[in-house]
């Protein structure tokens, strides 16, 4: 168990023993008097203070909960320190709890480190079920992620992505590989950055930076969360302290940056429809903010709080899944033949520019993108909580239980997987070419209310960048490296990213 999954500054051995004491009574007294006549659902053994805790030990939790799913069974019960928390690993599970049971598990788990992050409720993410989160929800579907405001970033994403196709030619000229983690990173954090704050916001750096930190703190379990009862651990913890302290500069150059915008929005001419469509995220949020026309007030702590979320779901996730994309491309020939000929033969030889208008018909671009999500879910974790005691597959869930909906277990379950854990991308050829995301074993962005709204702004910038990437160049390992020897190790965070930076050659592609 690593520092990365306490994010705390001293060795785990030292916290338990300290902090052993001071809990064992309290969880001996609670084991038997919460769960008295209740049929919970299956589990491994726990020890005493950190419950299952070792069971986690030597991998990366969605991979240790699959393989202990695999033991014993698709709804399972741990205790993650003294926090029982239900484990869902199969589809039939999925649908019950974010289909059948929706209303119920439609709130996130609470807790220090989660109400640091999560503005304590005033975001959309983090937010509990209710009147504040549908109005946030409905600002996000209706006015920031629509499809038609999808479109209208069209301009970003056409000038980011050709940002790094000039970058990729400048390096096809040299020796040098290109570092595809960290264009790849730059290209996702730079579209959104232009889509919520415009093409000229000086703080963008700094802001980037750092949510960074706030993420890299987040990541993970720490012992705030994991023993919320214990004072002594939330005191020895220094992720918590240094997550408090990351997350207030956060949360003082937003409201710089909204301050500085509300400012200039007071000393320009009144918006004229021109205008409303130049609009970027942060000025539809201070329009609504304006015209108080919601119900509930829209406060400058609440639209620095969506931006935020805003940024933390967009920018890892997009980065991190064209950077496995290219990965199991680059370590599957026939597949990265078969996605390059289909768009370089749709497209027709010397496009300088290519749009997301021209993609409509690359079914097979489509499919390595799904498989990839599939096999390297960039969320493969997704936090629920029970709002009421509940009934899943038999088992009694009580109200209050954190709930992990493992996707990456839902989708490598041999019912409805062939050959699981290999990249195909031709296993999606029998479904339609659009991105539906109806289907309970494939549920890389969520499900349900809560499912991810952010899915097609994703899959549009996704598209985008692979077909120009495929399209320019044609790509190899530096120094002539064999791709199946390509480290596809992952570091567990708030998303899962490549341990190693991924870098490759480009060839830019000249048509014969
Ligand atoms: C590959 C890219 C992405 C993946 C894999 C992904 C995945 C997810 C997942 C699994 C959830 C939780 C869903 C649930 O509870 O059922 C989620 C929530 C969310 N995502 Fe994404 N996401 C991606 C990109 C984006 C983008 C680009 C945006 C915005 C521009 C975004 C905004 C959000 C928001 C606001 C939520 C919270 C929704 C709520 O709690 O109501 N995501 N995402």
């Amino acid at each position: 168990m690593d520092e990365l999954f306490f994010g705390s500054c001293l060795p785990l051995a030292a916290l338990v023993a300290t902090i052993f004491l001071s809990l064992l009574f309290r969880l001996l007294a609670l084991d038997g008097k919460e769960t008295a006549g209740a049929r919970l659902p299956p589990g491994p053994w726990n020890l005493p203070v950190i419950g299952s805790l070792h069971h986690l030990a030597g991998a990366p939790p969605h991979r240790a909960l699959l393989r202990l799913a695999r033991r014993h069974g698709p709804l399972m019960l741990l205790r993650l320190g003294e926090v029982p928390t239900v484990v869902v690993s199969s589809p039939e599970a999925a649908a019950e709890v974010m289909r059948t049971h929706d209303p119920v598990f439609a709130s996130r788990p609470q807790g220090a480190m989660v109400d640091v992050v999560g503005f304590g409720g005033k975001g959309i993410i983090f937010a509990p079920y209710g009147e504040h989160w549908r109005q946030m929800r409905k600002v996000c579907v209706v006015e920031l992620l629509s499809a038609r405001q999808v479109r209208r970033m069209e301009r970003i994403r056409q000038a980011e992505v050709s940002r790094l196709v000039e970058s990729a030619a400048a390096a096809s000229a040299s020796p040098a590989a290109v570092n595809l983690s960290q264009v790849l990173t730059a290209l996702a954090n730079n579209v959104i950055a232009r889509a919520v704050f415009g093409g000229e916001c000086r703080q963008q750096e700094a802001y980037l930076r750092a949510l960074e930190a706030v993420a890299t703190l987040a990541g993970g379990f720490s012992l705030p969360d994991l023993f919320p009862s214990s004072r002594l651990a939330r005191w020895l913890s220094c992720a918590a302290r240094d997550l408090r302290r990351s997350h207030a500069r956060v949360v003082s150059i937003t409201a710089g940056i909204v301050q500085e915008r509300m400012e200039k929005r007071r000393t320009t001419t009144p918006v004229a429809d021109a205008d409303v469509q130049d609009e970027d995220l942060l000025d539809v949020l201070l329009r609504l903010q304006e015209e108080g026309s919601l119900t509930l007030p829209l406060t400058t702590e609440i639209i620095s709080a969506v931006i935020s979320d805003i940024f933390g779901a967009a920018t890892d996730t997009t980065a991190s899944t064209l950077e496995w994309v290219m990965a199991e491309l680059i370590r599957d020939p026939q597949a990265m033949s078969r996605a390059t000929c289909e768009i370089r033969q749709k497209l027709g030889q010397g496009r300088v520019t290519i749009t997301n208008a021209d993609l409509g018909d690359l079914p097979y671009l489509r499919m390595v993108i799904k498989e990839t999500l599939r096999l390297r879910p960039a969320a493969p974790l997704i936090l629920r909580a029970s709002q009421e005691n509940c009934r899943i597959m038999g088992y009694d869930i009580p109200k209050g239980s954190p709930v992990f909906i493992n996707t990456f277990a839902v989708a490598r379950d041999p019912k409805y997987w062939d050959k699981a854990d290999e990249f195909r991308p031709e296993r999606f050829a029998r479904s339609t070419p659009e991105y539906k995301w109806t289907d309970i074993e494939f549920i890389p962005f969520g499900a349900g209310r809560r499912q991810c709204p952010g899915a097609l702004f994703a899959t549009t910038t996704m598209e985008l960048t692979l077909a120009n990437l495929l399209y320019h160049f044609d790509w190899a390992l530096p120094d002539g490296a064999d791709p199946k020897a390509l480290d596809m190790s992952e570091v567990f965070g708030l998303t899962i990213r490549r341990r190693s930076n991924l870098c490759m050659l480009p060839a830019l592609h000249l048509p014969h």
